[in-house]
């Protein structure tokens, strides 16, 4: 581990100074695409201002035969489409490579650096086990950006996709000043697990609680009277750990993959689960999906409007108000102050959603 003093000094000599605080660009909807699909890359151009990241995915759904294509894709995608990536572009470009112990990974940064590393955001690294891995990572970007003469960091976002990468999971979020944000893994975090689903994400109908049985004359339980059954929520446990170890390190926490993409009711719950618990947005794996995160990851007019009355009924912030018959105070304007400064970030992205937010009025 390195010392408080260290921690911000590049690490390699010449290579960018680290951020000290990662920036709330709007990240909603990371839409996932395979740059080596002739059909979906040429889709990519238009897409650019319609969602907030747009992900060249290098790893698993990217068939070993066409790894180097997806590469060389990636990078022809990111110098030949306008306004995408970097501090300037509208959309995010960001990449998932391949897996720390793959025959690609290596190339995949050593070719990726050098080629896009200015118009890159964002590396999504799989299944990270540790600090080691991300430190690892953290030392060859370094290298490399130095290397290609970079102004700005890359920043790193981890999958947690592995148990032990959940039990380290306050020690990966803090251990580079590149670390963006962590990602749900579901489908291989399941596998990891030794979980007994065959999904990508979402829930299952088996994981229920069950209504308590009513009772005979003679006091028995009825078991076999009809029972309301509760579905739960299979990633509660996991989204909930993420939520407070990127809190706690100052970086943001992401739901994942929903793989059921004619669902999209349910694929919308699961979404908005994730944006109540405190996630920041979503993997979109579909163009269908892109919609249901952009509108459940940001805060609706009637939240707005409730968090901008909170606001103003207390003045400076302190003491204790009635509003619509319920107690507002302190800790409940603070929870309205993020939702607020949710709403300013994406009004500054999103001129539909600012002209929404503008007409609010609080009588
Ligand atoms: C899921 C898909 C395989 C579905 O593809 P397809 O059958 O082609 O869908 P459609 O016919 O409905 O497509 C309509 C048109 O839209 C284009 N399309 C489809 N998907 C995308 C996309 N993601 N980006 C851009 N364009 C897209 C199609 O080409 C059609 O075009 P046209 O014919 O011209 O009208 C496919 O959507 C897909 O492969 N999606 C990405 C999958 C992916 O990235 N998976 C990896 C992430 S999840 C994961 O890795 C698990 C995780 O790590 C974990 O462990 O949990
Ligand atoms: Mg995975």
């Amino acid at each position: 581990m390195r010392s408080a003093k260290d921690f911000f000094r590049p690490l390699a000599v010449g290579a960018p100074q680290p951020l000290t605080e990662i920036p709330a660009r709007p990240s909603r909807a990371i839409h996932f695409f395979d740059p080596s699909n002739e059909k979906m890359a040429a889709k990519i151009p238009q897409m650019v201002g319609t969602v907030d990241v747009l992900l060249g995915n290098l790893e698993d759904a990217v068939k070993a035969d066409n790894k180097v294509a997806a590469r060389e894709g990636l990078v022809r995608i990111a110098q030949e489409t306008a306004d995408l990536g970097g501090q300037s572009g509208s959309t995010q470009l960001w990449t998932r490579i391949n897996a720390l112990d793959s025959p690609w990974v290596l190339d995949d940064l050593t070719t990726l650096v050098p080629a896009i590393g200015d118009k890159l955001d964002v590396i999504m690294v799989p299944k990270v086990q540790g600090a080691e891995d991300i430190h690892y990572i953290d030392r060859i970007l370094a290298q490399l950006e130095a290397k290609a003469g970079l102004a700005r960091p890359i920043l790193v976002h981890a999958i947690l996709e592995t148990a032990r990468g959940v039990a380290n999971i306050e020690e990966i979020c803090g251990a580079s000043p590149r670390m963006q944000g962590l990602s749900l893994g579901p489908a291989d975090l399941a596998a990891d697990r030794r979980m007994k689903t065959t999904r990508v994400g979402g829930g299952h109908p088996g994981y229920l609680v069950r209504q308590d049985p009513p009772r005979g004359d003679d006091g028995t339980a009825q078991i076999d009277a009809d029972r309301t059954t509760y579905q739960q929520d299979l990633w509660h446990y996991t989204i909930a750990r993420m939520v407070d170890a990127c809190a706690m390190h100052g970086i943001y926490p992401y739901y994942g993959p929903f793989g059921d993409i004619a669902d999209v009711v349910a694929c919308e719950d699961q979404f908005r689960n994730a944006f109540l618990l405190g996630c920041v947005g979503t993997w979109s794996l579909h163009p269908k999906q892109i919609e249901i995160a952009n509108r459940v990851f940001s805060p609706s007019v009637e939240d707005i409007r409730h968090a901008r009355r909170v606001v103003a009924a207390m003045g400076d912030g302190t003491g204790a108000v009635m509003l619509d018959g319920k107690m507002e105070d302190d800790a409940s304007l603070k929870q309205c102050l993020v939702m607020v400064q949710l709403a300013e970030e994406l009004a500054a992205i999103d001129p539909k959603l600012k002209a929404q937010y503008d007409a609010i009025t609080l009588d």
